[in-house]
């Protein structure tokens, strides 16, 4: 045995002997997680026991990212014990999560960050279906797009909180990353129609002025679309697409991070008909109508403000009833089992036609 063989060797024995307790402490935990939930049905019932449980999952991956000493960053051992407790989760109850497809889109990308792979992703075709879907109970969660950092909110998203009585359980960031992506060829010649949503071909703009000012931009539903028709037309089209579609489609990826702006990035909701409890770092979400009237949104703010409570997201959206009202989706710090939450919210009310809590959920951690 070389000197090189014999050091290795003893550092793989230590290696070894690590991923044996690892192991073992793994299915110790496992065991844990089942009977936790024995104690869910002991309590709650077989049916209406909740398994997924936002607020610890988030308390739980704050402390590993806290406690963590490296060398693995703090986002790289969350993403471990992300998968963890969705294995865990997943013995207790196997989780179904509609997302907004199809396969390949950000969605489903957010999907499996936020609920590890041990979930079984289902795509829907819009927004639409994957609220119905919940509504329904066909799946436990749902996933859609609610803003983009260069594109502002998705507003189809937020009309159909007005139409379903659906909660807001979590959120997830997901930092975009747009690359061009076609079948056949490895480079930037010969493509003649680049297809992707509306959304993407604006998000890459000067990228597309510099590099195909004159091919022609096709705008279709989804990334993943986009993809499956570059595999479909060949080299003479591309996509602008994601990791996950270039792998599902098998595109090369022919320009990589495409995107205006680097930090682009898109929030995206976990719906379902849950209440989710205090995580610590929570974030509330309402919907409010008021009548419209000069300083009328001045009033609200104005309760924020006394409260000493921060938005992190306002957005007007038409009203509902008629056209003497006004509608506007909050976001803001606390949740609404804090006192001065409850008193906000309160307040809220008696100032608007109406008011519709959307839910408190964990602020995102990954
Ligand atoms: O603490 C619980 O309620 C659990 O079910 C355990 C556990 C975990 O693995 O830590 C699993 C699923 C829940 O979503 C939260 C946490």
């Amino acid at each position: 045995m070389s000197e090189q063989e014999k050091e290795l060797k003893v550092l793989r024995d230590q290696i070894d002997s690590i991923d044996k307790q690892i192991h073992s402490l793994l299915n110790n935990r496992a065991r844990c997680a089942q009977q936790v939930a024995d104690v869910k049905e002991k309590y709650q019932g077989n049916q209406d026991a909740v398994f997924y449980r936002p607020e610890r999952e988030a308390q739980v991956l704050r402390r590993v990212m806290t406690r963590n000493e490296g060398p693995l960053a703090d986002k790289e051992v969350a993403r471990l014990f992300r998968e963890v407790m969705s294995v865990c989760l997943a013995l207790e109850k196997p989780m179904y999560i509609a997302f907004l497809g199809p396969e390949g889109t950000f969605t489903q990308q957010a999907a499996s960050k936020h609920f590890g792979h041990s979930a079984h992703c289902i795509p829907f075709n819009s927004s639409d279906e994957v609220f119905r879907e919940v509504e329904s109970g066909g799946a436990h969660y749902g996933v859609v797009p609610i803003e983009n950092s260069t594109e502002g909110m998705v507003h189809h998203t937020l009309d159909l909180f007005k139409r379903f009585n659906l909660k807001i359980c979590g959120e997830v960031e997901l930092l975009i990353h747009h690359h061009l992506l076609r079948a056949e060829a490895e480079d930037l010649a010969g493509i003649t129609r680049i297809y992707s949503p509306q959304q993407t071909l604006a998000q890459c703009r000067s990228w597309l002025d510099s590099h195909f000012p004159s091919v022609e931009r096709i705008p279709v539903s989804s990334n993943a679309e986009a993809a499956r028709l570059a595999l479909e037309q060949g080299s003479s089209a591309a996509a602008i697409a994601s990791d996950l579609a270039a792998d599902l489609y098998q595109l090369n990826i022919v320009a990589k991070n495409i995107d205006d702006q680097s930090d682009n990035s898109t929030r995206f909701l976990i719906i379902g008909d849950q209440e989710v409890g205090e995580s610590g770092q929570d974030k509330t979400s309402v919907l409010i109508s008021v009548r419209d009237k000069a300083g009328a949104l001045y009033k609200l703010l104005e309760h924020f403000q006394r409260h000493k409570i921060s938005l992190t997201r306002i957005e007007t959206r038409p009203g509902q009833q008629d056209a003497t009202n006004s509608m506007f989706y909050i976001d803001f710090e606390g949740h609404s089992v804090a006192p001065k939450i409850t008193r906000l919210l309160a307040e809220l009310e008696a100032e608007s036609t109406e008011l519709k809590l959307l839910g408190s959920y964990p602020v995102a951690v990954l």
